[in-house]
């Protein structure tokens, strides 16, 4: 993938099937468990994206055996890891490059007692610390150091020890990084404050079935009895919803009757709400979702009659994950909307392209933005824009794909950071998208 621009024509209606990808975030974590055991780990609904890409090379890298049976399959074998190799540069520069890549240090403090964390990568969507993760780990009884000079953590453990902890926020990849760690501590483990995304509790039931004594799966409380080793398993990753998000609010803002299959409605949680709390209509048939085509949708207010505001928390609240999307879709809607995106603070700067395209939005501060739906009066035109990161970026393309004449979107890369073969497989629904 050399090319790093989309040349979009907008106006098309879409039409058709679209199958998830498996859910990145998920992956992210469950491709780090494999190196809580020697034995094989099989891993299918992989989504073939750059960011999990990368990690599965930085495992190979690292001494994991891969064995790529297809694209969205793969296995996996922990059984001889070169632990010198994570303080080489290389190791330095590749992990920086994807947020995933902090969640082997867990796993290699149970089976190692040492790791190290270079700063990590992912979106620059406002600051990101890994105090939840570092905290937890002492907790446990690890020992670091920070190198400031190479952005560099040391961890060293000469033996976990399961205890109770409060986490300070409910950090996603904190806790997962927390939970493999004490999966194999001595005694028992309390997390309370914990993440309870789906992503969490598939990791969960996936160290169970290795041997791992999780309860609470689900809650904000994870008990963890530890155990000296954990055996291999087979593992299938939930279509991702992000993505079904994303294709929601496409097919909305685009005019387009699409139907998304296979989407794990019951892992939704508030998601389709939120769509519908726009004026989106869908219907679930069986686990697929339809999404008729609507001339218009009209945002609802609060039931006392006052504008509404979405926004972000942790789950099983909204996932800040689909702010971006949610916005761009209510800049077409009839009505007005707060979007109100508490936990980044640079993550709604993109919306001046929105405004450079003739979408009624005011920045209130870095966390709000006051979204005046233009009841499609008049259409977004077609600009030329960049995409800062891999959620701003597919909003990006949404209001591009239902903007007049043709917009051109740089640095598509953090689009591909997440979502696979994006455009062929909206071309394949009718939009008319090229790699330029
Ligand atoms: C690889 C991966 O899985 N990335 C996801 C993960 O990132 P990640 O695990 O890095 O995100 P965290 O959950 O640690 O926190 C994200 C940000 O929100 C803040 N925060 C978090 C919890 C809270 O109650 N209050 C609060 O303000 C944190 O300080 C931080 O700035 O979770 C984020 C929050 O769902 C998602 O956007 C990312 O897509
Ligand atoms: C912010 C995201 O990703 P990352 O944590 O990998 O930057 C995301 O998936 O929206």
């Amino acid at each position: 993938m050399s090319s790093n621009a989309f040349e979009v024509r907008g106006g098309n209606r879409l039409k058709g099937e679209i199958i998830p990808q498996g859910a990145k975030n998920e992956a992210l974590q469950i491709i780090s468990a494999v190196l809580l055991t020697p034995e094989k780990v099989t891993i299918s609904n992989i989504p073939d994206i750059v960011d999990v890409n990368l990690l599965i090379e930085l495992l190979g890298e690292i001494g994991v055996k891969i064995n790529r049976i297809s694209r969205d399959k793969c296995e996996f074998q922990a059984d001889n890891i070169d632990i010198p190799y994570l303080q080489s540069a290389e190791f330095k520069k590749k992990s920086g490059r994807l947020r995933g890549s902090v969640m082997i240090a867990g796993p290699l403090l149970a089976r190692f007692g040492k790791a190290y964390i270079p700063k990590p990568g992912g979106d620059k969507i406002g600051r990101r610390r890994l105090d939840t993760h570092i905290i937890g780990f002492e907790k446990l009884g690890v020992k670091f150091v920070y190198d400031n000079d190479d952005n560099y953590f040391r961890l060293e453990t000469d033996g976990l020890k399961g205890t109770f902890m409060l986490l300070d926020e409910p950090s996603v990849t904190g806790t997962a990084n927390i939970l493999m760690a004490a999966v194999m501590a001595s005694g028992t483990t309390t997390i309370y404050n914990a993440a309870c995304e789906p992503y969490l509790q598939q990791l969960s039931k996936m160290l169970n079935r290795m041997g791992a004594k999780i309860s609470g799966i689900g809650s904000n409380m994870l008990i963890i009895e530890g155990v000296t080793s954990l055996k291999g398993t087979e593992h299938a990753m939930l279509p991702d919803m992000i993505e079904i998000g994303s294709f929601i609010g496409l097919a909305a803002m685009t005019q387009s009757e699409i139907t998304i299959k296979n989407a794990g409605i019951e892992n939704l949680g508030i998601i389709p709400e939120k769509f519908q709390q726009l004026g989106i209509q869908m219907e679930f048939r069986g686990d697929d979702i339809y999404i008729p085509q609507q001339d218009s949708y009209e945002i609802q207010t609060f039931i006392d009659g006052s504008i509404l505001t979405i926004s972000d928390h942790p789950w099983p609240g909204f996932t800040p994950d689909l702010l971006s999307i949610v916005l761009v879709v209510a800049t077409q809607a009839k009505g007005s909307v707060m979007i109100h995106q508490k936990m980044f603070e640079s993550r709604l700067f993109f919306v001046d392209k929105l405004i450079d395209m003739g979408a009624q939005i005011i920045l209130c501060d870095p966390h709000r933005a006051a979204v005046i739906g233009l009841g499609r009066q008049h259409k977004l035109r077609g600009i030329t824009m960049s995409s800062p990161d891999i959620r701003a970026g597919v909003s990006l393309l949404i209001a591009a794909l239902s903007a007049e004449g043709k917009s051109t979107i740089h640095n598509i890369d953090q689009i591909d950071r997440g979502y696979q073969y994006i455009d062929a497989r909206l071309t394949a629904l009718g939009a008319d998208i090229k790699r330029i």
